[in-house]
C-alpha cells in the first residue's frame, strides 16, 4: 500500500509530513468516525501550517489516503466511484478548516456527492485544538443519490466521536433503490449547464451550440455586463452567490463561462459555487478532443489540453472537475487527461517530439508537391461556415460535413480544374472560432502549416449568419496569430440560398479591401465565377516569358499553349520568337531558350 501524502505538500517541514505519513500506520476502531489520535496529529499541523488536511477512511478503520489541501484537491485514485454512482463509495472524508469553523463548504457537499462519500467531516481547528465538527450525508430522494443532505452539527469531538455512523450509514443503504436496468447502448451523459458571460446576451448563442455539441444541455444563461472581470470571481461577488443558489435549484452540474479564467478565478468560483466550472477554451478543447480522429490530429489536441491544465493543476478546480468525469476532463479518444504533474511535463515533451515528426513529414511532402505541382489554395473560415461543402462542390471530394462546430479537423487537399487549363491545389482544413484557445491555434500549427504556405486563401463566409461581421473579425484574428494576414484573400460569402441580410452584406463588402464573390455551395450558384477568381489570383504565380524556341523543340510550343497563356508567336528564320505566361513549374524546362 502508498503512503504517499496528495495534494501540494510545498512548505510543509519534514516533521509534520513525517507525522502524516505516519497516520496510514494508525488503525481506529472501525466503528468510530476518526480516532482522537489522528484527529490531534491533524489539527495541530493544519493550523500551524494554515493548511488543510484531508483524510480518507474506508468502513474497516482503515486509512486509505492522506493528503494536504481539501478533499477534492487530494488524490483520488483510490476513491473515485469504486462502486458506481448508485452506491455509496464506502469511505469517508474527515478534513480540517484552520479558519475554527466547522461548516461544510459548497465544495465539500459536492466532493461528497461527486464521491458518493459515506459521510463527509468538517474539523473546524484552530491554536492545534478541535473547536467543533460538522458531519454532513447524503439524502437518497425517490430512493436515488441526489444532491441533497443531512447536516449534523456543530458538535464537540466527543460528540463525533460517539456518532452512530454504521447506523447512519445502514440508513442510507437501505433507502437506495437498485438502479432500474440501464439500457445497453452507450448514452453519453448529459450534463445540465448554466452559461454565463459578462458581454452581450446574443454572445451566449455561439456558447450554447458550443455546450451542446460538447455534450451538455444548457438550462439557464446568466448575463452581468462588466467592463473588465473581476480579478477574483470574473464576475461580481453578489452575483456568485446568486449563481451559486441558481446552480442548486436548477440541479446543474456545470457552470460554463464564456472566457478564458484564470486558475485563480476558477478556484474560486468553483469553491463558491461548489460545482464543477468550465471556461471557454476548456469547452473548445473538449470539443476538439471528442473530435480528432487522425494521429496527427489526437497528438495536437492533447497537447494543447495539457498545456491548458499544467498551470491550473494547483487549482481544486481540475481537482474537483477530475473526480466524476465529464466535460473538461476527457482526452483525445475515450482516454481520460492526464492529472499528475510530472505526467503531464513528460507527455509534453513526447508530443512536442512526435509533431515535430509530423511536421517535418509534411514539409517534405509540401515540397515535393511544390517541385511538379500547381499554386495551392486554402479553405479558410468561421466554423461551420460551409468549407467543407465547398470543397466537395468544386472538387467532388466525400469529406464529412455537418451542421455543428468543428466538424473537421483535418486537413483534405483535392485538385480543383480550372478554366484555361488551369490547375491548383485546393485545402480544406479546420474551422475557426471567436476567442480561439491560442494553445489550440499553437498545437495545430503542423495543420495550419498549409494555410500559412497556400498562395491565395478563399476566406469562406455564412453569408446567411446575422454575426457574419464578427466572424469575419474572428477569422482575421486567428489569421493574424498565424502570420498571414497580408496574404492574397477572397472573400467568398457562401449559402447565398439562404435568407441573407443585404444591408449588412453590402456594408461588409464595403469595409473590406478585397476581392468577393457570392456563392451557395448547395445550389452551385456563383461557382464558376469563384473559380475564375481564383484562376485570375494565382495567375501571378504564372512568369511572363519572351524567348526562341528552336523548330526541333515545338513540344515546348504545344505545352505552352497547353499550359499558360501565349500572347505572341512568331516564326522566323532562327526558330519561333513568344512571348508567354507559364507556371513556375515549367520554367526549368524552358530556361535554355530565354531572354535574360
Ligand atoms: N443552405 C446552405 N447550407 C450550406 C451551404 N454550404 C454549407 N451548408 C451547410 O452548412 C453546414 C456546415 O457545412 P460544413 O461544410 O461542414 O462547414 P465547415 O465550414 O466545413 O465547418 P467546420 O468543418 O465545422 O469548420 C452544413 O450543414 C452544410 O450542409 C450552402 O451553400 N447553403
Ligand atoms: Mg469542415
Amino acid at each position: 500500500m502508498t503512503k504517499t501524502v496528495y495534494g501540494n505538500t510545498r512548505g510543509l517541514k519534514k516533521v509534520d509530513l513525517d507525522l502524516l505519513q505516519g497516520i496510514y500506520e494508525l488503525a481506529i476502531d472501525k466503528n468510530m468516525i476518526i480516532s482522537l489520535e489522528i484527529a490531534q496529529i491533524m489539527a495541530v499541523i493544519s493550523s500551524s501550517n494554515q493548511r488543510e488536511l484531508v483524510v480518507f477512511m474506508d468502513r474497516q478503520g482503515r486509512v486509505a489516503s492522506v493528503g494536504v489541501g481539501d478533499a477534492a484537491t487530494v488524490q483520488l485514485k483510490a476513491q473515485s466511484r469504486r462502486r458506481g454512482e448508485h452506491r455509496l463509495a464506502g469511505l469517508r472524508c474527515i478534513h480540517t478548516h484552520p479558519s475554527g469553523s466547522g461548516q461544510l463548504s459548497a465544495v465539500d457537499y459536492a466532493a461528497l456527492y461527486d464521491m458518493r462519500l459515506d459521510v463527509m467531516v468538517a474539523l473546524g481547528v484552530q491554536d492545534g485544538k478541535i473547536k467543533e465538527a460538522c458531519l454532513a450525508c447524503l439524502e437518497p430522494r425517490d430512493g436515488q443519490l441526489t444532491q441533497n443532505f443531512q447536516n449534523f452539527g456543530p458538535m464537540s469531538f466527543a460528540q463525533l466521536a460517539a456518532f452512530p455512523l454504521t447506523a447512519l450509514i445502514q440508513d442510507i443503504e437501505d433507502s437506495i433503490k437498485p438502479p432500474a436496468a440501464v439500457s445497453t447502448s452507450k448514452t453519453r451523459q448529459i450534463e445540465k449547464a448554466i452559461l454565463v458571460t459578462i458581454a452581450g446576451e446574443d454572445t451566449l448563442d455561439e456558447l450554447a451550440l458550443l455546450a451542446d455539441t460538447a455534450g451538455a444541455t444548457p438550462v439557464a444563461r446568466v448575463t452581468q455586463h462588466r467592463k473588465k472581470p473581476d480579478t477574483a470571481f470574473f464576475i461580481g461577488r453578489g452575483k456568485v452567490e446568486e449563481l451559486a443558489l441558481h446552480r442548486q435549484s436548477l440541479g446543474a452540474e456545470l457552470v460554463i463561462f464564456d472566457d478564458e479564467l484564470t486558475p485563480t478565478q476558477a478556484r474560486n468560483l468553483e469553491h463558491a459555487i461548489g460545482c464543477r466550472i468550465v471556461d471557454r477554451t476548456t469547452l473548445i478543447l473538449d470539443i476538439f478532443a471528442q473530435r480528432a480522429r487522425t494521429k496527427e490530429g489526437k497528438l495536437q489536441v492533447e497537447l494543447a489540453q495539457l498545456r491548458y491544465l499544467l498551470p491550473r493543476l494547483t487549482g481544486l478546480g481540475t481537482a474537483l472537475s477530475r473526480l466524476g468525469g465529464g466535460i473538461g476532463t476527457r482526452g483525445p479518444g475515450e482516454t481520460k487527461l492526464e492529472t499528475d504533474r510530472r505526467h503531464i511535463r513528460r507527455r509534453i515533451d513526447e508530443l512536442t517530439n512526435a509533431l515535430e515528426q509530423v511536421r517535418r513529414h509534411r514539409q517534405q511532402q509540401r515540397q515535393n508537391r511544390r517541385e511538379s505541382a500547381s499554386p495551392v489554395v486554402a479553405l479558410v473560415g468561421y466554423t461551420n461556415a460551409g468549407k467543407s461543402t465547398l470543397l466537395n462542390a468544386l472538387t467532388q471530394a466525400q469529406v464529412y460535413t455537418a451542421n455543428q462546430l468543428f466538424a473537421t479537423l483535418d486537413t483534405t487537399t483535392r485538385r480543383l480544374q480550372l478554366p484555361g487549363n488551369r490547375e491548383v491545389l485546393l485545402t480544406d482544413t479546420v474551422g475557426f472560432i471567436r476567442k480561439l484557445p491560442h494553445h489550440l491555434v499553437k498545437a495545430f500549427r503542423a495543420t495550419l502549416e498549409e494555410v500559412i504556405e497556400a498562395d491565395l486563401l478563399l476566406h469562406v463566409v455564412d453569408a446567411s449568419h446575422a454575426g457574419l461581421a464578427e466572424q469575419i473579425a474572428a477569422v482575421e484574428a486567428v489569421l493574424k496569430e498565424l502570420g498571414v494576414q497580408d496574404k492574397h484573400t477572397i472573400l467568398v460569402f457562401n449559402k447565398i440560398d439562404q435568407p441573407v441580410n443585404h444591408q449588412l452584406l453590402e456594408q461588409v463588402k464595403l469595409s473590406y479591401h478585397c476581392q468577393f464573390v457570392e456563392v451557395s455551395a448547395h445550389t452551385g450558384t456563383g461557382l464558376e465565377q469563384l473559380k475564375e477568381l481564383i484562376a485570375q489570383n494565382t495567375l501571378h504565380q504564372q512568369r511572363l516569358l519572351k524567348g526562341r524556341l528552336p523548330y526541333d523543340r515545338t513540344d515546348l510550343v504545344a505545352l505552352l499553349h497547353q499550359h499558360g497563356k501565349v500572347y505572341s508567336e512568331k516564326y522566323g528564320p532562327e526558330g519561333i520568337q513568344v512571348e508567354a505566361a507559364v507556371d513556375e513549374c515549367y520554367w526549368a524546362a524552358l530556361a535554355p531558350y530565354l531572354k535574360t
